[in-house]
Protein backbone atom coordinates (compact mmCIF):
# COMPACT_ATOMS: atom_id res chain seq x y z
CA UNK A 1 0.00 0.00 0.00
CA UNK A 2 1.19 3.63 -0.63
CA UNK A 3 -0.14 4.91 2.25
CA UNK A 4 1.63 2.61 4.45
CA UNK A 5 5.04 3.56 2.40
CA UNK A 6 4.61 6.82 2.87
CA UNK A 7 4.11 5.83 6.45
CA UNK A 8 7.27 4.13 6.46
CA UNK A 9 9.27 7.05 5.58
CA UNK A 10 8.14 9.28 7.62
CA UNK A 11 9.00 7.06 10.59
CA UNK A 12 12.06 6.84 9.46
CA UNK A 13 12.46 10.58 9.54
CA UNK A 14 11.30 10.60 12.84
CA UNK A 15 13.70 7.93 13.97
CA UNK A 16 16.38 9.90 12.47
CA UNK A 17 15.51 12.77 14.75
CA UNK A 18 15.22 10.72 17.35
CA UNK A 19 18.20 9.04 17.33
CA UNK A 20 20.97 12.72 16.44
CA UNK A 21 21.09 14.78 19.02
CA UNK A 22 22.18 17.35 16.85
CA UNK A 23 19.64 17.32 14.57
CA UNK A 24 17.23 17.37 17.82
CA UNK A 25 18.92 20.28 18.98
CA UNK A 26 18.73 22.22 15.79
CA UNK A 27 14.98 21.70 15.61
CA UNK A 28 14.36 22.43 18.65
CA UNK A 29 15.81 25.65 18.50
CA UNK A 30 13.49 26.39 15.15
CA UNK A 31 10.55 25.60 16.61
CA UNK A 32 11.06 27.59 20.06
CA UNK A 33 11.42 30.62 17.44
CA UNK A 34 8.50 29.32 15.64
CA UNK A 35 5.48 29.05 17.72
CA UNK A 36 2.63 28.35 15.52
CA UNK A 37 5.07 25.72 13.97
CA UNK A 38 5.14 24.23 17.37
CA UNK A 39 2.01 24.06 17.89
CA UNK A 40 1.15 21.88 14.64
CA UNK A 41 3.96 19.33 15.38
CA UNK A 42 2.82 18.96 18.63
CA UNK A 43 -0.72 18.46 17.23
CA UNK A 44 0.02 16.53 14.99
CA UNK A 45 2.10 13.70 16.41
CA UNK A 46 0.28 13.30 19.25
CA UNK A 47 -2.81 12.90 17.57
CA UNK A 48 -1.45 10.48 14.90
CA UNK A 49 -0.08 8.43 17.96
CA UNK A 50 -3.70 8.37 19.18
CA UNK A 51 -5.54 7.70 15.70
CA UNK A 52 -3.05 4.90 14.47
CA UNK A 53 -3.26 2.95 17.91
CA UNK A 54 -5.17 0.14 18.36
CA UNK A 55 -7.96 -0.78 21.38
CA UNK A 56 -4.71 -2.79 23.22
CA UNK A 57 -2.85 0.32 22.66
CA UNK A 58 -5.00 2.61 24.05
CA UNK A 59 -5.65 0.93 27.11
CA UNK A 60 -2.21 0.58 27.75
CA UNK A 61 -1.42 3.82 27.60
CA UNK A 62 -4.23 5.18 29.77
CA UNK A 63 -3.65 2.10 32.21
CA UNK A 64 -0.01 3.96 32.52
CA UNK A 65 -0.88 7.07 31.97
CA UNK A 66 0.40 8.26 35.64
CA UNK A 67 3.78 6.78 35.49
CA UNK A 68 5.97 9.13 34.07
CA UNK A 69 5.04 11.81 36.14
CA UNK A 70 5.93 8.96 39.10
CA UNK A 71 9.41 8.52 37.55
CA UNK A 72 10.09 12.10 37.05
CA UNK A 73 9.55 12.54 40.61
CA UNK A 74 11.01 9.90 41.96
CA UNK A 75 14.00 11.05 40.05
CA UNK A 76 13.75 14.53 41.51
CA UNK A 77 13.57 13.38 44.69
CA UNK A 78 16.09 11.60 44.61
CA UNK A 79 18.08 13.83 42.65
CA UNK A 80 19.07 11.63 39.47
CA UNK A 81 18.43 13.81 37.02
CA UNK A 82 20.68 17.07 38.73
CA UNK A 83 23.40 14.49 39.48
CA UNK A 84 23.67 13.13 36.02
CA UNK A 85 23.64 16.77 34.22
CA UNK A 86 26.58 17.74 36.67
CA UNK A 87 28.27 14.79 35.78
CA UNK A 88 27.72 15.39 31.93
CA UNK A 89 29.13 14.52 29.79
CA UNK A 90 30.68 11.60 31.38
CA UNK A 91 27.80 8.79 31.87
CA UNK A 92 27.43 7.19 35.77
CA UNK A 93 27.01 3.52 36.84
CA UNK A 94 23.36 2.82 38.07
CA UNK A 95 25.18 1.34 41.29
CA UNK A 96 27.29 4.69 42.13
CA UNK A 97 23.85 6.41 41.66
CA UNK A 98 22.03 3.79 43.55
CA UNK A 99 24.90 4.47 46.33
CA UNK A 100 24.30 8.30 46.10
CA UNK A 101 20.92 8.35 46.63
CA UNK A 102 20.19 5.62 49.03
CA UNK A 103 18.07 3.25 46.88
CA UNK A 104 18.76 -0.46 45.86
CA UNK A 105 20.97 -1.21 43.21
CA UNK A 106 18.58 -3.11 41.27
CA UNK A 107 15.61 -0.65 41.95
CA UNK A 108 17.92 2.09 40.21
CA UNK A 109 18.48 0.13 37.12
CA UNK A 110 14.82 -0.51 36.77
CA UNK A 111 14.25 3.05 37.03
CA UNK A 112 16.87 4.46 34.97
CA UNK A 113 15.62 1.94 32.41
CA UNK A 114 12.06 2.92 32.25
CA UNK A 115 13.90 6.58 31.95
CA UNK A 116 15.59 5.71 28.94
CA UNK A 117 12.30 4.34 27.02
CA UNK A 118 10.96 7.66 27.85
CA UNK A 119 13.58 9.75 27.07
CA UNK A 120 14.50 10.90 30.33
CA UNK A 121 17.89 9.70 30.36
CA UNK A 122 20.28 8.00 27.70
CA UNK A 123 21.40 4.68 28.57
CA UNK A 124 25.17 4.41 27.29
CA UNK A 125 25.63 0.40 27.99
CA UNK A 126 23.77 -2.22 30.50
CA UNK A 127 24.39 -0.66 33.69
CA UNK A 128 25.48 3.19 32.49
CA UNK A 129 23.44 5.95 31.68
CA UNK A 130 24.34 10.09 30.94
CA UNK A 131 21.93 13.15 30.99
CA UNK A 132 20.29 13.65 27.67
CA UNK A 133 18.27 16.98 26.90
CA UNK A 134 15.09 15.49 28.61
CA UNK A 135 17.46 15.11 32.06
CA UNK A 136 18.53 18.48 31.48
CA UNK A 137 14.91 19.69 31.28
CA UNK A 138 13.68 17.63 33.95
CA UNK A 139 16.44 19.23 36.09
CA UNK A 140 14.96 22.56 35.33
CA UNK A 141 13.84 23.98 38.46
CA UNK A 142 10.64 25.06 37.02
CA UNK A 143 9.94 21.59 35.15
CA UNK A 144 10.21 20.50 39.05
CA UNK A 145 7.76 22.42 40.58
CA UNK A 146 5.34 21.59 38.09
CA UNK A 147 5.87 18.03 39.05
CA UNK A 148 5.43 18.73 42.62
CA UNK A 149 1.90 20.62 42.19
CA UNK A 150 0.86 17.70 39.36
CA UNK A 151 1.77 14.52 42.03
CA UNK A 152 0.40 16.48 45.21
CA UNK A 153 -2.39 18.36 43.96
CA UNK A 154 -3.15 18.21 40.28
CA UNK A 155 -3.46 14.35 39.75
CA UNK A 156 -5.53 13.08 43.09
CA UNK A 157 -8.00 15.89 42.35
CA UNK A 158 -8.09 14.51 38.66
CA UNK A 159 -8.70 11.15 39.94
CA UNK A 160 -10.86 12.03 42.45
CA UNK A 161 -13.56 14.18 39.36
CA UNK A 162 -15.71 10.79 38.32
CA UNK A 163 -16.72 10.60 42.28
CA UNK A 164 -16.97 14.01 42.69
CA UNK A 165 -19.67 13.82 39.61
CA UNK A 166 -21.19 11.78 40.90
CA UNK A 167 -21.58 13.41 44.60
CA UNK A 168 -23.12 16.39 42.47
CA UNK A 169 -25.43 14.25 40.19
CA UNK A 170 -23.50 15.09 37.31
CA UNK A 171 -24.33 18.36 36.93
CA UNK A 172 -22.17 21.06 35.42
CA UNK A 173 -20.07 22.36 38.58
CA UNK A 174 -20.54 25.91 38.76
CA UNK A 175 -19.87 26.27 42.82
CA UNK A 176 -16.28 27.41 44.13
CA UNK A 177 -16.80 25.97 47.44
CA UNK A 178 -17.69 22.66 46.45
CA UNK A 179 -15.08 21.41 43.70
CA UNK A 180 -13.46 18.13 43.06
CA UNK A 181 -10.53 20.03 44.91
CA UNK A 182 -12.25 20.89 47.86
CA UNK A 183 -13.70 17.49 47.96
CA UNK A 184 -10.81 16.06 47.69
CA UNK A 185 -6.98 17.11 49.06
CA UNK A 186 -8.30 20.94 49.80
CA UNK A 187 -10.86 19.04 52.16
CA UNK A 188 -13.26 21.93 52.33
CA UNK A 189 -10.25 24.38 51.41
CA UNK A 190 -10.22 25.69 48.56
CA UNK A 191 -6.99 25.80 46.40
CA UNK A 192 -5.55 29.34 46.86
CA UNK A 193 -6.90 29.40 50.78
CA UNK A 194 -4.50 25.87 50.75
CA UNK A 195 -1.33 26.76 49.08
CA UNK A 196 -1.59 30.25 50.70
CA UNK A 197 -1.34 28.00 53.93
CA UNK A 198 1.80 25.84 52.62
CA UNK A 199 4.41 27.56 51.05
CA UNK A 200 5.72 25.18 49.37
CA UNK A 201 3.29 24.49 47.01
CA UNK A 202 2.62 28.58 46.73
CA UNK A 203 6.18 29.15 46.05
CA UNK A 204 6.07 26.45 43.35
CA UNK A 205 2.18 27.24 41.94
CA UNK A 206 3.91 30.83 41.48
CA UNK A 207 6.89 29.95 39.77
CA UNK A 208 5.08 27.84 37.43
CA UNK A 209 2.89 30.33 37.07
CA UNK A 210 5.67 32.42 35.46
CA UNK A 211 7.34 29.92 33.76
CA UNK A 212 3.76 29.03 31.92
CA UNK A 213 4.85 32.17 29.78
CA UNK A 214 7.76 31.04 28.39
CA UNK A 215 6.10 28.45 26.65
CA UNK A 216 3.53 30.91 24.98
CA UNK A 217 4.12 33.86 22.54
CA UNK A 218 5.14 36.87 24.99
CA UNK A 219 2.23 38.73 24.77
CA UNK A 220 3.68 41.44 25.05
CA UNK A 221 5.36 41.43 21.82
CA UNK A 222 3.04 42.38 19.16
CA UNK A 223 0.64 43.91 21.19
CA UNK A 224 0.55 48.02 21.32
CA UNK A 225 -0.31 48.21 25.09
CA UNK A 226 1.35 51.70 24.49
CA UNK A 227 -1.74 52.75 23.14
CA UNK A 228 -3.90 52.40 26.24
CA UNK A 229 -0.78 54.11 29.11
CA UNK A 230 0.70 57.51 29.02
CA UNK A 231 4.26 55.80 28.43
CA UNK A 232 6.24 59.04 28.64
CA UNK A 233 4.04 61.64 30.20
CA UNK A 234 6.12 62.90 33.75
CA UNK A 235 5.48 64.30 36.95
CA UNK A 236 1.96 61.79 36.96
CA UNK A 237 1.98 59.19 39.79
CA UNK A 238 -1.71 58.23 37.73
CA UNK A 239 -1.76 54.08 38.13
CA UNK A 240 -0.81 53.01 34.47
CA UNK A 241 -0.54 49.56 34.92
CA UNK A 242 -2.74 47.54 37.46
CA UNK A 243 -2.01 43.63 37.53
CA UNK A 244 -5.02 42.47 39.48
CA UNK A 245 -4.38 39.42 41.46
CA UNK A 246 -0.78 39.14 39.56
CA UNK A 247 0.59 36.85 41.78
CA UNK A 248 4.54 37.60 42.03
CA UNK A 249 4.38 40.18 39.78
CA UNK A 250 6.13 38.59 36.81
CA UNK A 251 3.41 39.95 34.53
CA UNK A 252 3.76 43.49 35.41
CA UNK A 253 7.88 43.60 35.85
CA UNK A 254 7.20 42.61 32.27
CA UNK A 255 5.84 45.66 31.28
CA UNK A 256 7.89 48.13 33.39
CA UNK A 257 10.90 46.51 31.45
CA UNK A 258 9.26 47.29 27.94
CA UNK A 259 8.34 50.94 28.83
CA UNK A 260 11.20 52.23 31.07
CA UNK A 261 10.02 55.76 30.33
CA UNK A 262 6.73 55.13 31.97
CA UNK A 263 6.33 57.64 34.43
CA UNK A 264 2.98 56.28 36.19
CA UNK A 265 2.64 53.82 38.40
CA UNK A 266 2.68 49.64 38.18
CA UNK A 267 0.67 48.05 40.84
CA UNK A 268 0.12 44.07 41.62
CA UNK A 269 -2.79 43.06 43.47
CA UNK A 270 -3.01 40.08 45.44
CA UNK A 271 -4.49 38.01 48.74
CA UNK A 272 -3.12 39.79 51.83
CA UNK A 273 -1.62 36.23 52.51
CA UNK A 274 0.01 35.67 49.34
CA UNK A 275 3.90 35.84 49.53
CA UNK A 276 5.12 38.51 46.65
CA UNK A 277 8.54 38.64 45.34
CA UNK A 278 9.77 42.40 45.05
CA UNK A 279 10.27 43.80 41.54
CA UNK A 280 11.88 47.45 41.25
CA UNK A 281 9.19 49.68 40.19
CA UNK A 282 6.26 47.27 40.96
CA UNK A 283 4.28 48.04 44.08
CA UNK A 284 2.22 45.71 45.58
CA UNK A 285 -1.40 45.94 47.59
CA UNK A 286 -3.30 43.33 48.88
CA UNK A 287 -6.73 42.97 47.78
CA UNK A 288 -9.72 40.96 47.86
CA UNK A 289 -11.63 39.94 44.29
CA UNK A 290 -14.91 40.41 45.95
CA UNK A 291 -14.55 43.50 47.17
CA UNK A 292 -14.62 47.17 46.24
CA UNK A 293 -11.03 47.42 44.04
CA UNK A 294 -8.61 49.82 46.16
CA UNK A 295 -7.14 50.89 43.31
CA UNK A 296 -9.04 53.88 41.64
CA UNK A 297 -8.83 54.60 38.16
CA UNK A 298 -6.27 53.59 36.58
CA UNK A 299 -5.53 53.01 33.01
CA UNK A 300 -5.02 49.42 32.37
CA UNK A 301 -6.92 46.93 34.66
CA UNK A 302 -4.88 43.82 33.72
CA UNK A 303 -6.31 39.87 34.49
CA UNK A 304 -4.09 37.10 33.39
CA UNK A 305 -5.63 33.22 34.19
CA UNK A 306 -8.09 35.10 36.85
CA UNK A 307 -11.30 34.87 35.26
CA UNK A 308 -11.08 31.43 34.23
CA UNK A 309 -10.42 30.79 37.50
CA UNK A 310 -14.23 31.43 39.06
CA UNK A 311 -17.49 30.39 37.55
CA UNK A 312 -20.10 33.37 35.29
CA UNK A 313 -21.39 34.56 38.96
CA UNK A 314 -18.33 35.40 40.47
CA UNK A 315 -16.82 36.51 37.15
CA UNK A 316 -19.19 39.07 36.83
CA UNK A 317 -18.59 40.40 40.38
CA UNK A 318 -14.73 40.80 39.85
CA UNK A 319 -15.45 42.62 36.80
CA UNK A 320 -18.22 44.43 38.01
CA UNK A 321 -15.89 46.21 40.94
CA UNK A 322 -13.39 47.15 38.17
CA UNK A 323 -16.30 48.51 36.17
CA UNK A 324 -16.89 50.55 39.19
CA UNK A 325 -13.54 52.45 39.52
CA UNK A 326 -12.74 52.98 35.95
CA UNK A 327 -12.21 56.02 34.93
CA UNK A 328 -13.23 57.19 31.10
CA UNK A 329 -9.81 56.43 29.72
CA UNK A 330 -9.37 52.91 31.63
CA UNK A 331 -9.44 49.70 29.82
CA UNK A 332 -9.29 46.58 31.02
CA UNK A 333 -7.40 43.82 29.44
CA UNK A 334 -7.84 39.97 30.15
CA UNK A 335 -5.43 37.88 29.20
CA UNK A 336 -7.05 34.23 29.25
CA UNK A 337 -7.71 31.03 26.50
CA UNK A 338 -10.58 32.18 23.82
CA UNK A 339 -11.46 28.02 23.20
CA UNK A 340 -12.94 26.83 20.26
CA UNK A 341 -16.07 25.43 19.88
CA UNK A 342 -15.13 22.58 16.99
CA UNK A 343 -11.86 21.96 15.76
CA UNK A 344 -10.53 21.70 19.68
CA UNK A 345 -6.98 21.33 21.07
CA UNK A 346 -5.40 19.34 24.03
CA UNK A 347 -3.91 22.23 25.47
CA UNK A 348 -6.99 24.52 26.03
CA UNK A 349 -10.00 21.46 26.44
CA UNK A 350 -6.94 20.07 29.48
CA UNK A 351 -6.96 23.71 30.98
CA UNK A 352 -10.72 23.63 30.65
CA UNK A 353 -11.25 20.58 32.34
CA UNK A 354 -8.63 21.73 35.17
CA UNK A 355 -10.68 24.56 35.77
CA UNK A 356 -13.76 22.39 36.35
CA UNK A 357 -11.66 20.06 38.57
CA UNK A 358 -10.05 22.94 40.72
CA UNK A 359 -12.83 25.72 40.32
CA UNK A 360 -15.98 24.61 39.12
CA UNK A 361 -14.64 27.12 36.26
CA UNK A 362 -14.00 27.05 32.98
CA UNK A 363 -12.31 28.44 29.49
CA UNK A 364 -14.70 30.45 27.92
CA UNK A 365 -15.46 30.51 24.00
CA UNK A 366 -15.89 33.76 22.15
CA UNK A 367 -19.35 33.92 22.82
CA UNK A 368 -19.41 33.06 26.82
CA UNK A 369 -16.58 35.58 27.23
CA UNK A 370 -19.07 38.49 25.00
CA UNK A 371 -21.78 37.20 27.36
CA UNK A 372 -20.10 37.56 30.87
CA UNK A 373 -18.62 41.17 29.52
CA UNK A 374 -22.01 42.54 28.69
CA UNK A 375 -23.64 41.08 31.66
CA UNK A 376 -21.00 43.45 33.33
CA UNK A 377 -21.47 46.00 31.35
CA UNK A 378 -18.57 45.87 29.69
CA UNK A 379 -18.21 46.00 25.74
CA UNK A 380 -15.35 44.45 24.05
CA UNK A 381 -13.47 46.57 21.40
CA UNK A 382 -10.98 44.82 20.55
CA UNK A 383 -9.61 40.99 20.54
CA UNK A 384 -6.05 39.44 19.68
CA UNK A 385 -5.45 35.92 19.53
CA UNK A 386 -1.52 36.00 20.21
CA UNK A 387 -0.69 32.29 20.52
CA UNK A 388 -1.41 29.34 18.79
CA UNK A 389 -2.98 27.64 21.64
CA UNK A 390 -5.86 30.14 21.47
CA UNK A 391 -4.13 32.77 24.45
CA UNK A 392 -6.00 35.95 23.48
CA UNK A 393 -6.20 39.45 24.67
CA UNK A 394 -9.84 40.85 25.14
CA UNK A 395 -9.70 44.97 25.61
CA UNK A 396 -12.96 45.90 27.58
CA UNK A 397 -14.32 49.14 27.87
CA UNK A 398 -17.76 50.30 30.00
CA UNK A 399 -20.89 49.47 27.55
C1 LIG B 1 -3.99 31.44 38.50
S1 LIG B 1 -3.23 32.63 39.51
C2 LIG B 1 -2.82 33.87 38.32
C3 LIG B 1 -1.73 34.79 38.81
C4 LIG B 1 -1.24 35.81 37.77
N1 LIG B 1 -2.32 36.65 37.29
C5 LIG B 1 -0.55 35.11 36.62
O1 LIG B 1 -1.03 35.18 35.49
O2 LIG B 1 0.50 34.49 36.85
C6 LIG B 1 -4.61 33.33 40.35
C7 LIG B 1 -4.25 34.41 41.36
O3 LIG B 1 -5.46 34.86 41.97
C8 LIG B 1 -5.19 35.14 43.34
N2 LIG B 1 -6.47 35.11 44.08
C9 LIG B 1 -7.28 34.05 44.26
N3 LIG B 1 -8.35 34.39 44.99
C10 LIG B 1 -8.23 35.71 45.27
C11 LIG B 1 -9.03 36.64 45.99
N4 LIG B 1 -10.18 36.28 46.57
N5 LIG B 1 -8.60 37.92 46.07
C12 LIG B 1 -7.44 38.29 45.50
N6 LIG B 1 -6.62 37.45 44.80
C13 LIG B 1 -7.02 36.17 44.69
C14 LIG B 1 -4.23 34.03 43.73
O4 LIG B 1 -3.51 34.34 44.91
C15 LIG B 1 -3.36 33.93 42.47
O5 LIG B 1 -2.22 34.76 42.56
Amino acid sequence: MAELAKLTATVAHLEQIVHDDGLCDRLHEGLVADAQLRHRVEEALRRANLRLQGAGSISESLATTGFDLAIAHIGCQLNIWTTLVIQAPTAVEADALAATAGVDGALMLRLLRYGAAHDMVKQVDRTTFRASKGTERLAKPSVKDAILVSVDMLAPMALSFPAYLESIKRAEPDDPNNTAWTFSIGKGQDMFAYMAARPLYADAFNRHMTFLQENTVPWLHNFPLEQYMDVNKTEDRRVQFCDVAGGNGHQALNVVQKYPTLEGRVVVQDRPDMTFTQHTGVEHVSFDLFQPNPTKGARVYYLRHILHDWPDEQGRTILTHLRAVMENDSVIIVNEMVIRDVDTRHYSTSFDISMAMGFAAKERTDHEWSALFTSAGLKRVDLVEYDPRGMSLQVLTPQ
